[in-house]
């Protein structure tokens, strides 16, 4: 019954996994275990390969880690290749900003990532059931989500060397259960998903259980009403695409004009959509949450019957109606870049509340991140301690050629307001020596050399 749902669920999405390399994202759970032992179980019938992954979050100290010891036993035993990464996510939290939930998920992706280009795998499967799908919704719709959000879950989409797929979605966290009991896996549990503090749970413990009193069929009905509005969504999206070059009569790095009668002159769910595809354009990778109600405001700025208004979005970007154009445009604070020189040994306090310290030493000294060590006579002073410039790159350690800044910064996630004021360390020459916390240069020295080396440290006052 539970083999052929799946089997039939995977052919209706015309997914064929034949001959496939498939990465199953294992956390050591009921729902993921069931999916690694069931693509497992098909290798030979299926012709799949089956690797394993898992990621240690450190969150819970020694608990983490005898969870990806579990994992990796399971895999030992039945001969599937499984790879593992430990991820100081306290840490990356404290870089980035971003709130658990959002870091550990970007860790494992990246993670992810890396084992599928690693094996050339074609999908990654992970274990989302029907019940996270009718979870996912409900609390997207809750929260105020827009566009193809409000879909929850897509069963497939792209993903590094290729495709993530989800082929339990067709099935309920009932029936997993189930299977994980016939075969004997027990799993691990993770008991903050019994934690009320997090709003999913509240939703798995209180919703669900009443929808389904309400019909059995529920998870079901919420699986092709995804289906469907996602449907929809791309359908609307391509046409306003469409629709985009003929309202928008500017489009720049940070800003974009539209204009306003033509923009009325479209269909209502093309004027929703070509503001997202503005906005998303405008925010490019940054890490914003935007709800529904944000291009409610700008549809209300747009057609009511005042020459002038304004609207402020997240990450200071502005939104201004003038007369027949609405303007976005994005108002950094110039106040937060700055400019530094520091012709010898000392200590300067940026406007980010970090120290530098710069000194000599003799010898040998360990470093961390947070400091690097530079050979003193091969660096011309002063040493210029300075915000992002457009087209600033650097040449990093163990790599050919020179890396852009602005790449480094998306690529570690860094919020855009912190991009402003994150200091860049050069030579007078302008070569850059170091993204403190983030990258080092091939300026840097390795730590055991001798002679007289400059130390610089940047650390939180
Ligand atoms: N630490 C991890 N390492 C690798 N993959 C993970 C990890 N945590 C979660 N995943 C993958 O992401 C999916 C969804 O994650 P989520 O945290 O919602 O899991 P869950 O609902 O608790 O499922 P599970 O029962 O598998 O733990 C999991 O089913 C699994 O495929």
């Amino acid at each position: 019954m539970f083999e052929d749902q799946v089997s039939i669920y995977l052919q209706r999405k015309n997914v064929t996994l034949e001959g496939k390399k498939i990465l199953v994202g294992v956390s050591g759970g009921p729902d993921s275990l069931a999916l690694l032992h069931f693509l497992w179980t098909k290798e030979e019938e299926w012709k799949i390969t089956v690797y394993a992954g898992h990621v240690d979050h450190m969150f819970r100290g020694e608990e983490s880690l005898k969870e990806a010891e579990f994992v990796k036993l399971f895999c030992e035993e039945r001969n599937i290749p499984f790879s593992w990464e430990r991820i100081n996510l306290p840490e990356f939290i404290k870089k980035t900003g971003m709130n658990s939930q959002k870091a550990s998920r970007e860790c494992r992706y990246s993670f992810y990532e890396k084992v599928m280009r690693k094996n050339s795998v074609d999908y990654l499967a992970l274990g989302h059931h029907g019940d996270d799908q009718i979870e996912t919704i409900l609390m997207r719709l809750t929260r105020g989500s827009s566009g193809k959000a409000r879909a929850g879950i897509p069963f497939i989409r792209i993903f590094g060397t290729g495709e993530i797929i989800r082929p339990f979605l067709c099935l309920e966290r009932e029936d997993i259960e189930e299977y994980c009991k016939i075969h004997n896996l027990n799993p691990r549990r993770d008991p903050s998903n019994e934690k009320e503090t997090y709003s999913r749970n509240r939703y798995r413990k209180h919703v669900v259980p009443f929808l389904k009193k309400e019909n059995i069929h529920v998870a079901r009905h919420f699986q092709r009403f995804s289906e469907e509005l996602a449907d929809d969504e791309a359908y609307l999206m391509k046409q306003a695409e469409e629709k985009l070059s003929f309202i928008v009569t500017k489009k720049r790095k940070e800003e974009v004009v539209v204009d306003i009668n033509r923009f009325l002159s479209i269909a209502i769910p093309l004027q929703r959509r070509c503001i997202q595809l503005i906005l998303n354009y405008l925010y490019d990778e940054m890490p914003i949450s935007l709800s529904a109600l944000h291009t409610e405001q700008m549809m209300i700025l747009l057609k009511s019957p005042h020459s002038s208004g304004n609207i402020d979005l997240p990450n200071g970007l502005k939104v201004k109606k003038s007369y027949h154009s609405l303007h976005f445009q994005f108002n950094f604070s110039p106040t937060k870049s700055f400019y530094y020189e520091l012709s010898k040994m000392g200590e300067l306090l940026l406007p980010n509340g970090y120290n530098i310290k710069v000194e000599y030493i003799n010898g040998d000294h360990h470093t961390e991140s947070d400091c690097i060590l530079l050979d003193s006579s091969s660096i011309s002073f002063p040493l210029i301690i300075r915000t992002r410039r457009d087209g600033d790159r650097i040449h990093l350690k163990g790599m050919d050629g020179k890396k852009k800044v602005s790449r480094i910064f998306i690529d570690e996630k860094i919020p855009i307001q912190k991009r402003e004021s994150w200091p860049i360390i050069t030579d007078s020459n302008g070569n850059i020596l170091w993204i403190p916390g983030l990258k080092k240069s091939i300026y840097s020295h390795s730590n055991t050399n001798s002679g007289s080396n400059l130390l610089i440290t940047y650390k939180k006052q």
